[in-house]
């Protein structure tokens, strides 16, 4: 297999002044020898990468590996320790007004959405040339209408942003990020991880377009589908060190894991609780509410119970009233025998039931503070006595939780915000496992998370299981739910359609149910 450096160095002299946006060899934007440190963490070490016109370069690597650190530092946000990014063949460090060439769209929302589609495109005005002493809402509605079109984006200018879907929302950004400014290259960071499979198909079909205009488009997912299927070559990090850029042709997902990895990764792997089922350990009764009808299920300890759904389904609405975040209409919860107080999550973990959303920002995170704060204050119960926390006692825990869950941190001191998203998500989990739940409920669980640490997510949801804990899974992603559950519930437009046992049904009948057909229309 071809293991190549990155791509040749281009001439980084072009004339002063010169609006080369391309260079000979059709690499827009380069990184040479990137280093980049933090108080005690190295996250890149002379690190290089190139952006062709016309190509999707995709940066690989598990949590922590340094991508979101390598695009801060092609963005302009942050500047390298060492080394230089050279854009249209000139040091950015001399004029940082070529940053503007680079258009980044993160990965969670960041729309205005009490404001206007129009006015969300265009801003800041300003910049935008839209300003001035009155603002030229009907110039801006013509162009906006316009935007729409070239990215089919199914929107009127006028309508407030919160008012449209999800995927029609992260098309926007990406109209945002080229409305402004001509583009050479645009870096996409998990785009697609709150779209459905058509909308998926949607922004593909976008990329492609942009692709063919020229661009440089960096792409930055942990779904190795989606890689292999928009990606024209791959720069591998592994701890912040480059592995190497390769030509997607060259790679397997076999072999772009152990890259990521630095070994052989078993993604094959089955998770099946080796326990017998026991008792009923929630019954939702009729349970009806926004976005959900008449849901009704028990579920036993030992057992993982997958809910599979298209987004909208009504699997997180109905959860989330289960565990009390949401209001209900009617129906009941029973919990170990014990009838549950609905819309009151305070109640519901008190009880043993818990649910971890798949937005991080409803955790409870508090990021200003330590990782040793973070997971330890859900500690308390077992490491205090008479009210006092015992500090080595709480040190103690916390690091075998952080060790367990393998969350990449240089110290339990860090500030959690500093630490990469995958890695958040890792002690989030570890946090919540270790309340010792009767009932844990997942939203997303690995969302963000890379295939490694998925594999030991599933191992751990299993472990519970088998320790007697319930355990509901809801995920868009078929082959998680058929790794890790026993059994599947899908929902459709808010109601259960089918249930299957996991062992002896197939992604058809699945899928039917899914898309709200009956096992006799099959
Ligand atoms: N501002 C910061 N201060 C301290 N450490 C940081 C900071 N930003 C990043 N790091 C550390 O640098 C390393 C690389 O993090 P980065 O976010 O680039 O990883 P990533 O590959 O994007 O991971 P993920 O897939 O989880 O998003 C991690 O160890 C992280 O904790």
């Amino acid at each position: 297999m071809a293991s190549v450096r990155a791509p040749a160095p281009t001439s980084p002299a072009e004339p002063p002044g010169g609006a080369a946006t391309d260079t000979t060899d059709g690499v827009l934007v380069e990184a040479r020898g990137i280093t980049q440190t933090y108080p005690g963490v190295t996250a890149l070490e002379d690190v290089a990468i190139s952006i062709r016109a016309g190509s999707v370069h995709v940066i690989a690597g598990e949590n922590g590996a340094g991508k979101s650190t390598l695009v801060k530092i092609l963005t302009g946000t942050e500047s390298p320790t060492r080394g230089e990014v050279i854009i249209g063949g000139r040091p950015a460090a001399e004029d940082p007004q070529l940053f503007h060439r680079i258009g980044y769209v993160p990965q969670e929302l960041s729309l205005f959405s009490h404001m206007t589609v129009a006015e969300n495109l265009f801003m800041p005005f300003e910049q935008s040339g839209y300003g001035g002493a009155l603002l030229n809402t009907r110039r801006m509605q013509r162009n906006a209408a316009e935007q729409l079109e070239r990215f089919k984006i199914n929107a009127r200018p006028e309508q407030q942003v919160q008012s449209l879907s999800v995927s029609d929302q992260q098309l926007l950004m990406i109209a945002r990020a080229l409305s402004h400014r001509e583009l050479d290259v645009l870096i996409l960071d998990e785009p697609t991880s709150s779209l459905t499979a058509s909308e998926v198909e949607r922004l593909f079909d976008l990329i492609n377009a942009l692709r063919d205009e020229g661009k440089g488009i960096v792409f930055i997912s942990h779904k190795s589908e989606e890689v292999f299927e928009m990606g024209d070559e791959t720069t591998v990090l592994r701890n912040g060190k480059l592995v190497g850029t390769y030509p997607m042709a060259d790679l397997d997902e076999r072999r772009l894991l152990s890259l990521m990895a630095g070994r052989e990764v078993d993604t094959d792997e089955r998770f099946k609780p080796e326990v017998d089922e026991g008792e009923v350990i929630l019954q939702v009764r009729g349970l009806t509410g926004p976005g959900f009808e008449n849901i009704s299920f028990e579920l036993r300890r030992g057992e993982v119970l997958g809910l599979a759904g298209l987004v909208g389904a009504g699997r997180t609405e109905s959860m989330q009233a289960v565990f009390g975040y949401l209001p209900v209409k009617s129906g009941d919860v029973v919990l170990d025998g014990e009838p549950l107080k609905l819309g009151d999550t305070s109640a519901s973990v008190r009880a043993g039931l818990l649910y971890l959303s798949e937005e991080r920002k409803l955790h409870g995170i508090l990021p200003l503070q330590s990782v040793l704060h973070n997971i330890g204050v859900t500690l308390f119960d077992e490491t205090a006595r008479r009210g006092l926390i015992s500090a080595s006692k709480e040190r103690a825990r916390v690091s075998e939780i952080v060790q367990r869950f393998d969350v990449k941190t240089s110290s339990l001191g860090n500030r959690i915000m500093f630490l990469s998203g995958g890695n958040q998500q890792k002690a989030i989990i570890g946090r919540a496992m270790a309340l010792q739940p009767k009932v844990l409920i997942l939203d997303e669980p690995t969302r963000g998370i890379d295939v490694r640490t998925k594999i030991e997510v599933y191992r751990i949801i299993t472990q519970l299981a088998e320790a007697g804990v319930g355990v509901i899974v809801i995920s868009s992603e078929m082959t998680e739910l058929r790794k890790c559950s026993t059994r599947i519930a899908c929902l459709y437009a808010g109601r259960i359609q089918a249930e299957f046992d996991n062992e002896t049904c197939s992604n058809e009948e699945l899928v039917t149910a899914i898309f709200g057909g009956r096992r006799d229309e099959q």
